[in-house]
């Protein structure tokens, strides 16, 4: 396989999008914005810190790396349109796994009629992934971290910790995974973005969003200080999954709060528009729940309080932090 070979292996057939103009073939791709603002986000996966060999294969790599981006635009509230895919390859891996891996994006993309329309091909010692993602919004309609109020709700999708509890058997067991475990594994593996749900959001006045990929102890806390709020949110009203807390009893909480890549959506919105938010899980089939809410600031910046054992305590940044040793 040569570089350019493989470029030929994964252009697409044809394009979805119509604003395109000119795909992959020429030095930069090209399309037309409509008269919508356009939202724009990159995200890195690379071997030995995102994933490794034993913890995916190579589709669920390609998926994954897709559904992170995916999430970062669901998080603005757009509609993804396109993307960009930069990928370094170390000598051994065939050509037949990287195209598997971008079928893995493919499927995805082709849920949203997102176009590949670029990217660029390197070798390298380690793969990494890196995706540029494209999306859409009406205009002003993007939703920001920093418009959350005092006396919001503050909300989150889905369920937590799944992700990290699926990382901690794929990392520790190996064989033998209970039906428990299988979904746990898959939350992991193939994360849905919250895309829809976010779509469904377009009408609301005001509503702040952050996705949870480092851990919700870190996302909130990015919510209150670019809001420059405090949020108070309880324990005991967390939604886990039912397979996470039979599977690991001792450790959901925590990672819950810390362990990451579940890529909910994590918001908040005034009471009055609560119910829009309510009714846009319910036609999207996502769940939401409601955690905690949103007050007026009490020191010098927004914290996060979190109400554990009948006691409040503040809920410092704890999730994934790159570049502090952890992982490497
Ligand atoms: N190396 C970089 N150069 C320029 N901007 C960056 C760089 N790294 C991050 N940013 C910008 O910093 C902001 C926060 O990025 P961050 O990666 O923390 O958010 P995220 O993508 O939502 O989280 P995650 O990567 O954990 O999923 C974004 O605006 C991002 O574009
Ligand atoms: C093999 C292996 N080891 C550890 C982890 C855990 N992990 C890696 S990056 C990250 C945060 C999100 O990254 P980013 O901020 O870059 O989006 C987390 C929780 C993993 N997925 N695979
Ligand atoms: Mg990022
Ligand atoms: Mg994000
Ligand atoms: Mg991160």
């Amino acid at each position: 396989m040569d570089e350019f070979s493989f470029i030929r292996s994964i252009q697409p057939e044809y394009y979805q999008q119509s604003s395109l103009i000119k795909g992959i073939d020429d030095d930069a791709a090209v399309f037309r914005p409509t008269d919508r603002d356009i939202v724009t986000a990159v995200d890195t996966m690379v071997e030995g810190v995102h994933f490794s060999r034993e913890t995916m294969e190579p589709a669920h790599i390609g998926y994954r790396v897709l559904a992170a981006n995916l999430s970062d635009l669901a998080a603005m509230g757009s509609t993804p349109l396109f993307y960009m895919v930069s990928i370094t390859i170390p000598p051994n891996w065939q050509q037949e796994e990287l195209e598997v891996l971008y079928d893995g994006m493919n499927q995805l993309a082709s849920r949203y009629k997102m176009d590949l329309i670029g990217g660029d091909t390197v070798s390298g010692r380690e793969l990494s992934l890196t995706v540029t993602v494209i999306g859409s919004v009406p205009k002003e309609k993007a939703r920001y971290r920093s418009v959350a109020k005092p006396g919001d709700i503050l909300f989150v999708t889905g369920t937590l910790g799944d992700s990290r509890a699926g990382l901690e058997w794929l990392l520790n067991d190996g064989k033998g995974a209970t039906e428990d475990i299988t979904y746990l594994i898959e939350r992991h593996r193939e994360p849905t973005p919250r895309v829809e749900f976010a779509e469904q959001l377009e009408e609301l006045e005001r509503v702040a969003l952050n996705d949870v990929s480092d851990g919700i102890a870190n996302e909130a806390n990015e919510i209150a200080e670019a809001s420059d709020v405090d949020l108070h949110m309880d324990l005991e009203s967390l939604p886990f999954s039912k397979q996470i807390r039979i599977s690991y009893p001792d450790q959901y909480e925590e990672w819950g709060l810390s362990g990451g890549e579940d890529f909910e959506l994590l918001g908040t919105v005034s009471e009055a528009e609560w119910i829009s938010v309510k009714e846009a899980a319910e036609r999207t089939g996502i769940p939401v729940t409601k955690i905690g809410q949103v007050n007026v600031k009490q020191g010098s910046s927004g914290v996060v309080k979190i109400y554990k054992k009948q006691q409040w305590e503040v809920l410092k940044p704890s999730g994934y932090t790159h570049l502090t040793g952890e992982g490497e």
